[in-house]
């Protein structure tokens, strides 16, 4: 290229980011006045807002393949009460709030679709309290899944809900995140006790209760029900109260492959109807199996595959493995692996764990556009072969990995950067997949929750009367449409 085209070209790009700067600047003072930031300076300190463009192209991302939608103003605050004080102001000024708890989402939730303000709840750090009579743990926004086992640990308690990344348990509570552990301890709705939250106007409510710690009750509304999954268009959740379990004795894991898909999900159902109560139980095809092996220096079959886990007794947990090892040889399986060595366990499941990363290093600086579907156990393998042929028609390259125990999983689809064919032709099977699974009687997401990108597909699991209900609730909450808007549901 000569050295005037180079130099033209990027006199182009400098005044690209200039238009685009000023773009911002005006959007930014159209919306947020000087008397606004000030305010909200007041409320949260100096040293908890900023309004660097570093710090809020970090806070209009996730982990997922959607754009990044910048806020305008990013506020750290320290408390229930500051989180209440930016709501009034901002109902006042009718300015979106954004919640953010580690950005690990996978559907673009913490995107400031209409700009404003992201409240950052990771300086809200306290566990509160620890109970291991009753079996809970109350936490901040702050605190992740990791932080709490690690804090617990010597209680001998855990919170057995692994998403695989360490993320805020809040965030886990918004999205109704899960993961490996549900098939045996259940979702995150299963395991919310009582939820503090913060609503538009700035009100501040207990779900369950001012400081209910019942492990049932029939009292009024379901509204702990109401805010798990609401993905912070409902209310900013500033503490939740979860429950925890004993840690098990002994814990065995296992793999092993099978000649074909509906092999491996026969052998899936089978392990729960005959009451295994297995703990972990996913499955990886062909091509996610050659990713992870690459990816974490592992040599298993490159087919079909389950991974195990068993919790328990040392008798128990080896009792289980071998009813399952006879299950999966009753479904032509290869060799059934199982082990209780710490070590083993722990690389096995590192490697199920970094199945994103393993599919994302199969094409290196691709995006990675994932799909996640539910359906009950019955259909599940016929979805997934179904969806393996799509996506063999396709020519994409998707591995795909699957919480089968619960009838859940994923397609990964490797995306190269810019080629908008390519992402128009995976979004329409991601919209099909979603379909489909709907018209087999599942539902467009298990786990990963709606955001930005399922909310066609919701109005069409639920149809009309039920998402003017959602409408109506919405609107009763926050009649400005100030909470995240342009999730989950569009007004
Ligand atoms: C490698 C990997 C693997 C997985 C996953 C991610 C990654 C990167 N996930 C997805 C992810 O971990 C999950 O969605 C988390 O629950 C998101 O928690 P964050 O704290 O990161 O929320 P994040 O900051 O991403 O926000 C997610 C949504 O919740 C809202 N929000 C966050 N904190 C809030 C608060 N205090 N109050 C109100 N709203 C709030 C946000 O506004 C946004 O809409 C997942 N998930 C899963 O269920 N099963 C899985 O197997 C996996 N696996
Ligand atoms: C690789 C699929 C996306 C992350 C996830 O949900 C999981 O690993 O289960
Ligand atoms: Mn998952």
């Amino acid at each position: 290229m000569s050295t005037w085209l180079r130099l033209l070209n990027s006199w182009k790009l400098q005044t690209r980011f200039t238009l685009l700067n000023h773009i911002n600047c005006i959007r930014y003072s159209s919306r947020i006045s000087d008397e606004l930031l000030d305010k909200a300076r007041s409320i949260v300190g100096d040293n908890n807002f900023t309004i660097s463009e570093a710090a809020r192209l970090l806070h209009g991302r996730d982990e997922s393949y959607h754009v990044p939608l910048p806020p305008d103003l990013i506020l750290f605050p320290t408390s229930t009460k500051q989180v209440s004080e930016i709501a009034k102001l901002c109902t006042i000024h009718k300015i979106p709030m954004i919640p953010f708890g580690t950005g690990t989402g996978l559907e673009g939730g913490v995107g400031a679709t209409r700009g404003g303000v992201t409240l950052n709840m990771t300086r809200m750090d306290q566990i509160l309290e620890v109970s291991t009579d009753d079996l809970f743990a109350t936490v901040r926004p702050g605190v992740t899944r990791s932080r709490l086992n690690n804090h617990i640990r010597d209680t001998g308690m855990w919170f057995p809900i692994d998403p695989g990344a360490d993320a805020s348990l809040c965030g886990m509570v918004v999205t109704s995140a899960s993961g490996t552990n549900a098939v045996r301890y259940g979702t995150m709705k299963e395991n919310v006790i009582n939820m503090e939250v913060v609503l538009a106007n700035g009100d501040v409510i207990n779900t369950s209760g001012t400081d209910c710690r019942a492990k049932k009750s029939s009292a009024g509304y379901n509204l702990t029900g109401l805010f798990v999954g609401c993905e912070g268009t409902l209310g900013i959740m500033t503490a939740a109260t979860l429950r925890l379990y004993g840690i098990p004795e002994s814990v065995s894991s296992a793999v092993c492959s099978f000649p074909s898909v509906y092999d491996a999900i026969s052998t899936a159902t089978m392990v729960i109807q005959a009451g295994i109560p297995v703990a972990r139980l996913e499955f990886l095809d062909d091509v996610m199996m050659s990713a992870c092996n690459k990816y974490s220096g592992l040599s298993y079959d490159e087919t079909a595959s389950l991974f195990l886990e068993f919790h328990g007794s040392s008798n128990s947990v080896e009792e289980q493995a071998e009813l399952a090892k006879e299950i999966a040889k009753d479904n032509n399986s290869g060799e059934f692996q199982w082990t209780t060595d710490p070590e083993e366990r722990s690389r096995l499941w590192k490697a199920r764990h970094d199945a994103l990363y393993a599919s994302k290093a199969l094409l290196p600086g691709c995006e990675v556009y994932i799909t996640d579907v539910c359906v009950p156990m019955s259909n599940l393998p016929d979805v997934i072969v179904k969806s393996k042929q799509a996506i063999s028609e396709s020519g994409c390259i998707a591995p795909i990995v699957g919480h089968v125990g619960d009838g859940n999983f994923h397609c990964c689809f490797l995306l190269k950067p810019g080629d908008n064919e390519e992402l128009k032709k995976v979004r329409e099977i991601a919209m099909w997949m979603g379909r489909l699974a709907i018209s087999a009687r599942g539902t467009c997401t298990g786990e990963h929750g709606v955001g930005r990108g399922k909310i066609q597909l919701v109005q069409e699991q639920y149809g009309e009367d039920g998402i003017s209900l959602m409408r109506n609730i919405k609107f009763a909450l926050d009649p400005d449409n100030i909470m995240n808007p342009g999730k989950v549901i569009t007004l």
